[in-house]
């Protein structure tokens, strides 16, 4: 028997028969068997092995493959989508028919039965395009191992871009396109030489030269004729999404290798990067995307060079391929704007001049407090947004250039625990369109579960304010320590008293299960953007200037000289100045936009934002899931 096993194992092709491998299994056991009982060393380890479960399906499988090896599938007919029409012709044709063939009936038409059954015959009758040229009879004995591709175009480009080696004036694939047609063929690399298109020979000819040969063909098959690179490198693709926080438009970038291939964003798009081999050019989708293809995007060191070359070069040029988040320029323009802005209320002022104290906003609702509502806080946020010296500052008052050299902001997808504490919700929006009103008005609708944050005061408090319900009210000399240890998100001074909102007084919000709503200085954008407070941030955007006289008839506005004014014309010339500005600057960190139309809609906006945000998967910086030690 042991012979018979031997034989087995020096021809592995000889017939094992059905049961052929299980047979010899258990032979080997029983010699093992014998082995044990003669007492041989390792014979009992060999035994448990042979004997295991595992081993024995292995086996089974093995000889089930064999069985299929031998039988190579035919198919049965060829002719599948034939019979089917004819079978639904014969069902068609009785007079009454039973349930079953009713059944069979609308399954054989259902256009996805029916395209398998037409690939099943292509298959059958080996029918497949496109038909190859033959092989040359006699190919040089010197001749480079070449190989002929042929693809079929349809009206989608191919997907990969060439270039020309300057000195041998031979053409190379430059790039393929993650996705695109070259890319799914699976058959042309970055690196392989083209040598013919369609039979003609492309050495020394200028890359357009060779695009105007591929394109003469907009369908149909194209053969290249390349000889492939020798060494392919491996990449390790590992998957990144990024925020855009810069605009960028491939047709008005001149050093794209293929405008028609390049992708456009704007800020605040989110781009899927698939391939980042290229340390220049990266490829990307936009999402959300429907197409598998992908598109060129330069790369984050590339797009910082530009950023940097449009800074010093060009400081406002609308028709560069990427715009800067700010430029010098704009920031000359927001003195302006305040010049403007006294001129306009100089003479109204001497009569009616802001007295601080006198109405302070005091917000109360039946016997809940709307904390964060006070005039002085709003207008010491107000006077930063029109002065290039800010009165109010951030924990991170560099943080916004900061992010200039930054053109990608790394992102994941985040859903927030029903566990974990809510995220800050924080709006804004040029003074005076509607930031308040909306805030308050969301809280006033459920103010279990939406809070405003208690601010700081270094004023002394009024007969019926107490400390940690209007404010916390604190000497100079703390508010001076609690700035010192960045415990402010935005502080700032008006008349003479310093205000600010604290972390901890929004921590103090989250930690009892609420949702903290807060109005915030564009400056703090990026000290809300924090681990812990994950905010949303929503921009209340005016509507259209017409539609802001419309609605605006009765409402007030507060500026620096005036209590609740009506509106004037230059009002809203300024409001939409300034959100021009606001736009320009950080429309990359909006996560939702609420034009403030009718007040009515950008309520229901509002409150669907703030559940989307709560509940909802969306894109955060990946620094605040994977947060690092800087
Ligand atoms: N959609 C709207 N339609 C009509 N009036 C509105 C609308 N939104 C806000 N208002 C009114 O406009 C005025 C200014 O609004 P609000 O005080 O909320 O502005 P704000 O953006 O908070 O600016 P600031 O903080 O600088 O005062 C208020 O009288 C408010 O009721």
């Amino acid at each position: 028997m042991r012979q018979a096993v031997e034989a087995q194992v020096l021809n592995p092709c000889c017939e094992l028969g059905e049961h052929g491998l299980r047979q010899i299994l258990s032979d080997v056991i029983q010699e093992v068997q014998w082995s044990v009982n003669q007492d041989i060393d390792g014979a009992e380890i060999l035994h448990s092995l042979l004997n295991a479960s595992w081993l024995q399906s292995l086996l089974k499988v093995y000889e089930c493959l064999q069985r299929y090896l031998r039988g190579s599938p035919a198919p049965a007919l060829d002719y599948a989508s034939g019979l089917s029409l004819q079978l639904l012709a014969d069902i068609r044709a009785l007079p009454g028919c039973s349930e079953e063939a009713k059944e069979l009936y609308s399954l054989l038409r259902k256009p996805n039965l029916q395209a398998l059954l037409s690939a099943h015959d292509t298959v059958a009758q080996k029918d497949y395009e496109p038909v190859l040229p033959p092989m040359p009879d006699k190919l040089p004995d010197d001749e480079e191992a070449t190989r002929i591709i042929c693809l079929v175009k349809n009206k989608q480009p191919l997907g990969a871009t060439i270039k020309r080696n300057e000195i041998t004036g031979e053409i190379f694939i430059a790039r393929v396109i993650h996705g695109g047609l070259a890319d799914r063929s699976g058959l042309l690399h970055a690196g392989d030489r083209v040598v013919e298109v369609n039979g003609f020979p492309v050495d020394g000819l200028e890359p357009e030269q060779v695009i105007q040969v591929v394109q003469a063909r907009s369908q149909g098959t194209i053969m290249f004729k390349v000889i492939p690179i020798t060494e392919r490198p491996v990449h390790n693709q590992t998957m990144l999404y990024v925020r855009a926080l810069v605009d960028y438009s491939p047709q008005q970038d001149p050093a794209i290798p293929c405008a028609d291939a390049g992708v456009s964003f704007r800020k605040g798009d989110v781009l899927e990067i698939v391939d980042q081999t290229d340390a220049l050019w990266w490829q990307a989708k936009k999402l959300p995307s429907s197409s598998a293809c992908a598109g060129l995007v330069p790369s984050s060191n590339l797009l910082r060079r530009k950023q940097r070359e449009v800074w010093w070069s060009q400081p406002y040029h609308p028709q560069a391929g990427i715009q800067t988040l700010s430029t010098v320029e704009e920031e000359e323009d927001l003195i302006a704007l305040d010049e403007k802005c006294v001129e306009a209320d100089e003479e109204a002022f001497e009569s009616e001049e802001l007295r601080e104290g006198e109405d302070d906003g005091c917000s109360k609702l039946e016997d809940i407090y709307l904390a964060g509502f006070r005039r002085s806080l709003r207008l010491c946020r107000r006077r930063s947004h029109s002065t290039t010296q800010p009165s109010c500052h951030t924990r991170c008052p560099s943080s916004c250039s900061n992010s200039l050299g930054s053109p990608y902001e790394e992102v994941v997808r985040y859903q927030r625990h029903p566990q974990d504490a809510h995220r800050l919700i924080a709006l804004l929006g040029p003074p005076g369109v509607g930031v308040n009103e909306l805030r308050r008005r969301l809280i006033e609708l459920n103010p279990n579960l939406f809070l405003g944050a208690v601010p700081h005061t270094t004023r002394a408090p009024k007969g019926y304010e107490e400390s940690g319900r209007e404010y916390y009210f604190i000497s100079r000399e703390t508010f001076g320590n609690m700035v010192y240890n960045n415990r402010f998100l935005d502080y700032g001074e008006y008349r003479g008293n310093l205000y600010g909102t604290s972390i901890e007084s929004v921590r103090d919000v989250l930690l009892s299960g609420k949702i903290c709503v807060m109005d915030i200085d564009p400056n703090a954008i990026h000290a809300v953007r924090s681990h812990e407070l994950k905010a949303y941030i929503i921009y209340v955007k005016p509507p259209s200037q017409d539609r802001l006289k419309e609605t605006r008839q009765d409402s007030y506005i507060t500026t620096n000289y005036y209590i609740n004014r009506p509106f004037k014309e230059e009002d809203f010339q300024e409001m939409e100045e300034a959100a021009r500005k606001i736009e320009s600057h950080y429309w990359a960190f909006f996560d939702q936009v609420i034009v403030n139309d009718r007040l009515q809609d950008s309520c229901v906006q509002l409150l669907t934002a703030v559940r989307k945000a709560q509940d909802e998967p969306q894109w955060v910086p990946a620094s605040w899931i994977r947060p690092t030690t800087t």
